[in-house]
Parts: C-alpha cells; sequence; structure tokens
C-alpha cells in the first residue's frame, strides 16, 4: 500500500480551512508490520481514515497494489479502539459470521471460518456467549477475528488495545504478533506507545505534531523474534524513537 503526496485538508465553517495532513509518503510492504506514532491530535486517525477509506485525500493518493483506494472494501479491515463496532444483540460467533453472511457464504462454510478465527485469537470456547458476557480483552480478539474472517490483504488497527489494563495488553499484543506471522497479513497500527511500536513493529513511522503533520522519520526495528519488551536492544530503539517525537510532543503541546 502506498501513500504518495498526500494532503488533508478540513473545511471547518466560520474558520480558516485546517490542513491536517500535508505531503505525507509511506509504502507498506506486503507483510509488513508498520506502526505510525505521533503526539496527541497529529492527524493518525485521519491516516487511517483515508487508508480505510472513510474519508478521502484533498490531493495525493493512496494506492493498494496500484489502484487508488477511494472508499472501504473488504481488503481493508478495520479495527477501532472501542469495540462498539461489534453487534451486541448477536454472540462472538455469529458477529464472526456477519461480514461472511453478507457475502453470501453458505452457512456451513461460514460457521466453520468462525470458529477457525475463533481459534485463532484464542476463543474456540467462547463462540456462543453474547458481547456483554465477554471481557474488553475478549471482545478486541472477537473483532481482531472478525476482521481477519473476511481475509484482508491489510489490517487497520487504530490504537486497539489503549483502553486495556497494561496486563491484558500485552498479552493482545503477543497473540497480534503471533497472528500476523501466521496469516502474513499487512498490518497498520497506530499507537502513541513508543513501548508497544518498539514491542510490534518492522518500522516505526513517526509523525509531526499538526498542523501540516507528515512523516518525521521511519525508524527500523532490527530486532530478532520472539522479542523482548526490556532488553538493551529495545532500551536503545526506545530512547532514539523518544529522541525523535519528544520535539513533537512538546509541540503538540504548546
Ligand atoms: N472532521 C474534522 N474537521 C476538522 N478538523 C478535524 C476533523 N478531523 C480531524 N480534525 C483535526 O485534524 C487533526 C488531526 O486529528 P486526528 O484525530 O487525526 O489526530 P490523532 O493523531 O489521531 O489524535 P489522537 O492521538 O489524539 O487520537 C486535529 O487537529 C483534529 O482537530
Amino acid at each position: 500500500m502506498d501513500l504518495r503526496g498526500v494532503n488533508k485538508v478540513f473545511d471547518v465553517p466560520g474558520r480558516p480551512p485546517y490542513v491536517a495532513i500535508e505531503d505525507f509518503n509511506l509504502h507498506l510492504a506486503e507483510g509488513e508490520f508498520v506502526c505510525l506514532l505521533g503526539p496527541s491530535g497529529c492527524g493518525k486517525t485521519t491516516v487511517m481514515n483515508m487508508l480505510a477509506g472513510f474519508i478521502e485525500p484533498s490531493s495525493g493518493s493512496i494506492l493498494l497494489d496500484g489502484e487508488a483506494v477511494c472508499r472501504p472494501g473488504p481488503d481493508r479491515g478495520v479495527i477501532f479502539q472501542s469495540h462498539d463496532a461489534l453487534f451486541p444483540w448477536l454472540t462472538a460467533q455469529e458477529n464472526v459470521e456477519f461480514g461472511l453472511k453478507m457475502r453470501g457464504i453458505p452457512a456451513k462454510v461460514r460457521s466453520e471460518t468462525a470458529q477457525r478465527f475463533l481459534a485463532l485469537v484464542g476463543l474456540a470456547n467462547e463462540g456462543r456467549k453474547f458481547i456483554r458476557e465477554l471481557s474488553g480483552g475478549m471482545q478486541q480478539r472477537v473483532q481482531i477475528a472478525r476482521v481477519l474472517a473476511n481475509e484482508p490483504r491489510i489490517l487497520l488497527m487504530d490504537e486497539p488495545f489503549a483502553a486495556l489494563d497494561a496486563q491484558t495488553r500485552r498479552v493482545l499484543q503477543d497473540q497480534l504478533v503471533d497472528i500476523w506471522q501466521r496469516t502474513q497479513t499487512t498490518i497498520c497500527f497506530i499507537t502513541h506507545d513508543i513501548g508497544e511500536a518498539v514491542f510490534l513493529a518492522d518500522r516505526v513511522a513517526t509523525m509531526r505534531a499538526g498542523p501540516a503533520s507528515g512523516i518525521k522519520e521511519v525508524v527500523e526495528i532490527d530486532m530478532p523474534r520472539p522479542r523482548e519488551r526490556i532488553s538493551d536492544q529495545a532500551s536503545v530503539y526506545h530512547r532514539r524513537i523518544e529522541d525523535v517525537i519528544s520535539a513533537e510532543v512538546q509541540a503538540a503541546l504548546a
């Protein structure tokens, strides 16, 4: 997936237009895990919304396999921070089956596929439970299973673990790396947590503070997997990224 010279300007009634993103360039290679990291309000969600096709760039292009992205599509699976996207009146299994049902997949195949993906996220025995009967971490895993069941080319994740407690977050990070390695899906993951980015990503794309935000620097995380969260190497990357974005965090708070 490619973002080339992407600009996004928001028209705000009664105020000058707000240039959120300016000349944003990023290439996501097939099967790569990229974290997008930047200070609050820098435009991470705006970039994600454009990748998902929820909003259009004002200019520039977003390409998936060379084709322009201009609307949401099954080739891109989106996972949000909140699990409100799940249907509370359906069971976990029915939630995972939903997209397959919409695509007219026969019931037996649908059911088997949903069970496979629930098992992949460690919820093989929870399929019959309704969403409200599941913990926050389990609900996030149902979201991941539901999106993966549609076999997207790319997974777009907007701070998916931010609302979870630290322990659950770590478990889900481990599971996500495992799922990524098994499915080889390309992942673009938004976070403002440097530790999370260093643990997960092949590359961390840092963003400048807005307005007119873009890529500041892309840091390649050359650490073998499975990774340790705390190691000398992880600390070096942590410090390096902190150096890159500390000025942007200051600018965002000014
Ligand atoms: N629809 C809109 N109309 C006007 N301004 C907008 C709109 N959407 C976003 N913005 C502005 O664009 C900037 C980037 O917002 P965005 O939500 O993408 O940032 P973010 O990096 O995801 O923030 P956070 O980390 O706090 O979630 C902000 O200044 C925001 O106020």
